[in-house]
């Protein structure tokens, strides 16, 4: 599991660690574990450290008291290191001390821009602003991360790329793009979700002893291959078809048939024991996947399920929407909700319902359902999940680059949002989110949770696009096709 926790979180665990540890001891390991990195990165870029160019730039906190460490350490491997200084009388003295000590020289931003200095780099190294950030890059900053970004070295973000919100991962202005970001005691949310993800390339992070002062429960956690392997639904030797579960799927329209298909086709792999599909394009379904239990009299007769999948393809038919929300309020099974079925759906009767409901809209269906712009969902999806998720009291699957897990709070407060690691740019095909439906629809009926269904069924669903898609486009079948292969993977912790 990789886990990320808050800047509040973060910086009281880093007080509780200081306390403890003699001073600067924190900054040399962050320095430290930063150093090394650069020495490896320089070794790919130009072939050894000595000899070397580097420039830091270095803002008015800590980040930049972090560059001026690890800078002094390359420096004194031979490095040419060269601390660009965007507030020379707010730099970290005895960073600066310490790099002065082992050769390296200093430059302002303005002869930093009015030189070839950076463009000749080997490596710049981003310790502008850290967790202590706030908004796009201000000042002369915001010239020398372009500078950067045009210059062609490799770059390296400390801690964070400079510029991005730490934790929801928007970013709101001008930030630096990093191939590799060295983070310290534990990611940020802005590792995790786009847009700030993108910025931060690579990410690495460095063990400073954090984790004892760490809370258990993170803000967002992004499963790995041992923890879906742990998830994933495993007939015993008792299981009949029942006994795994029977999904059911209201799908598709005489309109959008192929939904109804890809829907049953995402389903036949999510390890429940059976597929009933109820709806218009019984014959479709049959002809492609004669396994399914088809039945003509809608979702009501259609026979017992353990969770129902409901929009995908549905068009207009709000009926459907409403006969499935009825008939699993009375079965009190769970339900996902997906495509025209977001929209058609009454927000009353999600609410209301004591099965667990899972929702999975792409950013334009999440935007409608909050009444606000599509932009607005994409550059802040961390806070749209979570809004959703309180509004309709109700798990919900954001999809898009990062895909998030949001749940309703309960109880005992609010489970951290997950975030799938998987996703592909192959993802977004025609019918793509069809096949998910009827994979974590599958997963649901086969008795996992609305939180796990949608995070493994998000996990598998990418592994299967990146397994599929070997450096061609797929379509939306290959997808379903591919899940055994991702499944296999997992299960095996290839
Ligand atoms: N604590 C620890 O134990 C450890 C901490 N560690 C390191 O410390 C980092 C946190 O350091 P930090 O708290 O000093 O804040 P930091 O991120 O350097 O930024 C503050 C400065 O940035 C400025 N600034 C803000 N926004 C800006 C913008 N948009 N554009 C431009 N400037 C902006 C702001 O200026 P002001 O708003 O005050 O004018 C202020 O001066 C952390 O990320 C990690 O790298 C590691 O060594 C491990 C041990
Ligand atoms: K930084």
């Amino acid at each position: 599991m990789r886990s990320a926790y808050s800047v509040e979180t973060v910086r009281a665990a880093e007080r509780e660690l200081m306390a403890r540890l003699p001073e600067g001891a924190l900054m040399q390991r962050a320095a430290a574990g930063l150093a090394a990195a650069c020495a490896q990165v320089l070794g790919r870029t130009a072939g050894r450290v000595y000899g070397s160019r580097v420039v830091l730039l270095v803002g008015s906190g800590d980040n930049g008291g972090d560059a001026l460490y690890a800078g002094a350490r390359l420096a004194k491997r031979g490095a040419g290191v060269t601390a660009v200084l965007t507030a020379p009388e707010k730099a970290h003295s005895g960073g600066l001390a310490a790099l002065r000590r082992a050769g390296g020289r200093e430059a302002t931003t303005a002869e930093a821009l009015a030189s070839r200095l950076i463009d000749a780099a080997d490596l710049v190294v981003d310790g502008i602003v850290g967790i202590g950030g706030h908004g796009g890059l201000r000042g002369s900053a915001a010239p020398l991360a372009e500078r950067a970004a045009a210059a062609g070295a490799a770059v390296i973000a400390v801690d964070l790329p400079s510029g991005v919100e730490a934790d929801t991962g928007e970013v709101r202005g001008p930030a630096v793009r990093a191939d590799l970001t060295v983070t310290f005691g534990t990611h940020k949310a802005a590792l995790l979700i786009d847009p700030a993800r993108e910025h931060a390339g690579a990410v690495r992070l460095v063990d400073i002893g954090l984790d004892p002062w760490l809370p258990e429960r993170p803000e967002l956690e992004a499963l790995q291959h041992a923890d879906v392997a742990r998830l994933l639904p495993r007939p015993g030797a008792e299981s009949d078809k029942y006994r795994r579960g029977v999904v059911g799927i209201a799908a598709g329209s005489t309109r959008y048939p192929g939904a109804a298909v890809l829907a049953v086709a995402g389903a036949l792999r999510g390890g429940a024991g059976a597929v009933r599909y109820a709806g218009p394009a019984g014959d479709a379904v049959l002809a492609r996947y004669p396994e399914t239990l088809v039945s003509d009299g809608g979702p009501r007769r259609a026979g017992r399920v353990q969770a129902w999948v409901v929009g995908p393809g549905a068009g207009d038919d709000a009926d459907t929407v409403a006969e499935v929300l009825d008939v699993a309020g009375e079965a009190d099974v769970p339900v996902l909700i997906d495509a025209d079925g977001l929209r058609l759906a009454d927000p009353d009767v999600v609410r209301s319902r004591t099965a667990p409901t899972l929702l999975t809209p792409h950013a334009g269906e999440a935007a409608a359902l909050l009444g606000v712009d599509r932009a607005e969902v994409e550059s802040a999806r961390l806070a749209a999940a979570r809004e959703l998720a309180e509004r309709y009291r109700a798990t919900v699957l954001l999809k898009g680059a990062t895909t998030l897990v949001a749940a309703p709070s309960g109880r005992d407060g609010t489970a951290p949002v997950r975030v799938n690691p998987t996703g592909t740019p192959w993802l977004a095909t025609a019918g793509s989110g069809d096949v998910l439906s009827g994979l974590a629809g599958s997963l649901l009926a086969s008795g996992l949770s609305a939180r796990d269904a949608g995070s493994v069924g998000a996990y598998l669903h990418g592994l299967a696009a990146r397994r599929g898609a070997v450096g061609a486009p797929l379509a939306a079948q290959d997808i379903a096709s591919a899940v055994p292969d991702a499944w296999r993977d997992i299960a095996s912790g290839s």
